[in-house]
């Protein structure tokens, strides 16, 4: 059904990845297939969480240069404003996104990471944002969302040099969670996306909001929707269930609801 990616839906868990040899490039195409994978994935009521990767020996290595050559000034903004929008939206989604960054993860491609909500790496992974080494600057929302998780000054750093850092790294900046060997990531990935699929949908939905709220509007506002999401919790038939299996020193049966 896709051209660029690979979709593996089990036990409530979705694995997708790039399929766009030689680099998983992450074409024009490549991004409106990922709104409609995002359509399908929201509407799936089966899938609970999602893993995404690259297949073969990238993650993603950025979005495709050979699509810069024709480009103007205002068709490079309007290239920039839509992949923020997408990965807007990835990083608004309802339902949990894990990275599983398998190898080279630069330019748009860690910009797609930044917005996944948990990112695992292997060793071996090269994450950064080399954009000015092409004469330009990361354009899909990878100046805002790099200083948010390392901090202004670490951020700065890669942007300005262009450097790229492995997986050890990274985990030790707080640019990832965890790092798994290059054999295990996907199984480590799926097994974290399994432990949270436990958990009802209703007030993973929840959650996501509150976090996301307050990391794009400020505590403030952060604060207000928590309280607000916390009473809509309490409207829900999972709380009962969760109330009661903790009661009943059972494990909680969500019925998503
Ligand atoms: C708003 C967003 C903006 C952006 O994302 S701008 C793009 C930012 N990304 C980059 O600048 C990364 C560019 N790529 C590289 O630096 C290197 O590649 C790698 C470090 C990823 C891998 O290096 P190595 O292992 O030596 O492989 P290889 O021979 O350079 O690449 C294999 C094939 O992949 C193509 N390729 C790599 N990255 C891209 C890309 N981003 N867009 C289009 N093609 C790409 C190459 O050209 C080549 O292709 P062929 O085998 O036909 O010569």
């Amino acid at each position: 059904m896709y051209s660029h990616w690979n979709v593996h839906k089990e036990d409530r868990i979705a694995v997708v990845s790039v399929n766009r040899p030689p680099a998983n490039a992450l074409s024009h195409e490549t991004l409106k297939e990922l709104a409609a994978l995002l359509d399908e994935l929201e509407n799936d009521a089966l899938v609970k969480a999602i893993v995404v990767t690259g297949e073969g020996r990238f993650f993603i290595a950025g979005a495709d240069i050979k699509e810069f050559t024709e480009l103007s000034p205002a068709d490079a903004e309007e290239m920039a404003r839509s992949g923020q929008k997408l990965f807007d939206r990835l990083e608004s989604f309802p339902k949990p996104i894990i990275a599983a960054i398998n190898g080279a993860c630069l330019g748009g491609g860690l910009e797609l990471a930044m917005a996944c909500h948990i990112r695992l790496a292997a060793p071996e992974a090269k994450l950064g944002l080399p954009e000015l080494n092409l004469g330009l600057i990361p354009g899909y929302g990878g100046t805002q969302r790099l200083p948010r998780l390392v901090g202004r000054g670490k951020a700065t750093q890669m942007i300005l040099t262009s450097e790229m850092i492995g997986g050890e790294e990274a985990l030790r900046i707080g640019l990832v969670e965890a790092v798994y060997p290059l054999d295990e990531l996907l199984a480590k990935a799926k097994e974290l996306a399994a432990v949270i699929a436990q958990k009802s949908s209703v007030t993973m939905k929840l959650a996501l909001n509150a976090i996301h709220t307050g990391m794009t509007d400020g505590p403030v506002a952060g604060i207000e929707q928590e309280a607000k999401l916390f009473g809509q919790a309490f409207g829900t038939e999972d709380i009962k269930e969760g109330v009661a299996a903790f009661l009943e020193k059972r494990k909680p049966q969500f019925a998503d609801r």
